[in-house]
């Protein structure tokens, strides 16, 4: 069980990707993001192009390797049986995925992220028991076929009006230029996937996002 002031460091620079976003082997790029100064890895195999079963699986266990060789929290996106296989640090699940109540009795006190939207998706997350919020998108953004409209910070400063305290990661169209002004609306992070993944060297821009948030 992480203690809650581990995991707010820990979102602070939240890197998220799958093999579709990687230009060259996701192995490589993990290595370079963390070396960069990534402080958690989320494995989100989604999109065209995709790997499924055990190609899926053999590449989470490539790349949860590596993150247990740098000492960084492993999250695996919706697919909670995927999770339990590796035995991951938690899971991140979006408001059409599983049930939060239902993956709480799977997977005990892993980490359970939840997306939320709006300050009513966010406090009934509280509620339920979530470790940590992804909110967003908070900026345009092309690396989420289905995303909602962007909304901008306001939408984590309405969160923090509202009494919720838990720990928020903001999410979509985040990079250098706009990172800081998330910080600032009352996140413990940003968490991206082109700004770090789709960057010609991973570490290089890790390390300039780690930058403007200190
Ligand atoms: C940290 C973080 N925040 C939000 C999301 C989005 O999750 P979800 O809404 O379930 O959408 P998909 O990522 O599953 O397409 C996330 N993955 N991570
Ligand atoms: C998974 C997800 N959820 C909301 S926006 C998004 C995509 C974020 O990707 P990028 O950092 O490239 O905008
Ligand atoms: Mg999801």
């Amino acid at each position: 069980m992480i203690e809650e002031k581990d995991l707010r460091a820990a979102l602070k620079l939240y890197f998220i990707m799958g093999s579709p976003n990687c230009q060259s082997r996701p192995q490589q790029v993990l290595e370079d993001a963390i070396n960069g100064g990534v402080t958690l890895f989320q494995f989100r195999e989604k999109g065209k192009g995709a790997l499924k079963g055990d190609e899926k699986k053999a590449l989470g266990e490539e790349l949860q390797w590596i993150c247990k060789n740098h000492g960084i929290p492993f999250i695996v996106n919706d697919d909670i049986d995927l999770a339990l296989e590796l035995d991951t640090d938690g899971v991140h699940i979006g408001q059409e995925d599983e049930p939060l109540e239902s993956v709480r009795e799977k997977i005990g006190n892993k980490i359970i992220g939840v997306s939320a939207h709006t300050v009513e998706e966010a406090r009934q997350a509280v509620n339920g028991g979530a470790d940590y919020l992804g909110v967003g998108p908070i900026f345009p953004t092309k690396s989420k076929e289905d995303a909602k409209a962007a909304q901008g910070t306001s939408v984590i400063t309405d969160m923090r009006k509202n009494g919720i305290r838990l720990p928020i990661v903001g999410i979509g169209g985040i990079g250098r230029g706009n990172a800081k002004s998330v910080i600032e609306a009352g996140a413990d992070g940003i968490s991206v996937i082109s700004a770090i993944a789709g960057a010609g060297d991973a570490a290089i821009a890790a390390a300039a996002l780690k930058k403007e948030l200190t």
